[in-house]
């Protein structure tokens, strides 16, 4: 089995998460707060109230965990595609796979991701909401004194179980959008390269942006129910599953609530993915 897809998948993911952590902090709040205005508002609050630091928040154990996630996705999907189409990543600019075989390694290298990002998005969303202002003598503390504190609570509170709380929605959501950001950015990067080539490093940055922003949009319905369901629980158990958080978010703020955080996932989506896919292919180069 192929290992630099691994770990070129490892050294991008990180790239990408440094440059949308920011973006990031400010849509979960937007998603699962009411009291921001929008995201001028979100991001003045953040500052004013947290200082730079707080869109930094949480930030930590998803830089730790991206050497597994990223990995797990990128080395997934070329290895279903191996598996496929009896091609390496170098063949496969002379022998291009199917549409078919690209969506379902994307959405096999989503599904697993989701299961290993499950417990560390939980506590990456349990931080980034928490709106105290950092190391400030004399304030008081949050409940969460750092990642590794999170872990341990949830894990005492809740138990095992409660660290993959929201998992489904998770699962439900990358399974079939990593199929989607796989075959815009190979579709993409077709349509604008000579039959044989590889794409020029504009064509790997524009299409990475775009699978980034169209897995994004295509996502965001089922990421405000997954981050709802894993803000739940922290004081009383408000939903049911994933589909009384659906009826429920539905009945009470209308059907524009699938759309929140849609704007800066999008504005985020696209530096970070075109970062990621321009150092992921630039690695297999170097390597091949
Ligand atoms: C849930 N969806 C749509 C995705 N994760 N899409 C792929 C983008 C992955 C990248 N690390 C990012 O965070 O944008």
């Amino acid at each position: 089995m192929p290992v630099e897809e691994f770990v070129a998948g490892w050294i991008s993911g990180a790239l990408g998460l440094v440059l949308g952590h920011p973006f990031d902090t400010v849509k979960v709040r937007l998603q699962t707060q009411t009291t921001y205005r929008g995201i001028v508002d979100c991001m003045v609050k953040i500052y004013r109230h947290e200082s730079l630091l707080g869109f930094f928040k949480g930030m930590s154990f998803p830089i730790a965990s991206i050497a597994v996630v990223n990995s797990v996705l990128f080395g997934v999907y070329s290895n279903t595609l191996l598996v496929l189409t009896a091609t390496s990543h170098q063949e496969r600019r002379a022998q291009p796979p199917s549409y078919t075989h690209i969506f379902l390694a994307g959405c096999t290298g989503g599904f697993l991701q989701a299961y290993c990002l499950a417990p560390f998005d939980l506590i990456k969303v349990r931080l980034q909401n928490q709106t105290e202002p950092m190391a400030q003598p004399g304030s008081p503390p949050p409940q969460y004194r750092g990642p590794v504190h999170c872990a341990a609570s949830i894990f005492r509170e809740e138990g095992y179980r409660g660290l993959f709380r929201g998992a489904w929605a998770l699962m439900l959501r990358d399974t079939p959008t990593m199929g989607v950001y796989f075959i815009t950015y190979e579709g993409l990067c077709r349509q604008y390269t000579p039959e044989g080539q590889n794409p020029s490093s504009a064509t790997v940055l524009v299409a990475g942006g775009f699978a980034g922003i169209a897995s994004w949009v295509a996502a965001t319905p089922l990421d405000v129910i997954k981050s709802r369901m894993q803000m739940d629980g922290l004081r009383r158990r408000v939903y049911q599953g994933v589909l009384d958080c659906m009826v429920s978010s539905v009945r009470q703020e209308g059907l524009g609530v699938f759309f929140r955080g849609v704007t800066i996932n999008s504005a985020r989506a696209f530096p970070v993915n075109a970062v990621t896919f321009l150092s992921y292919e630039y690695l297999l180069r170097l390597w091949g």
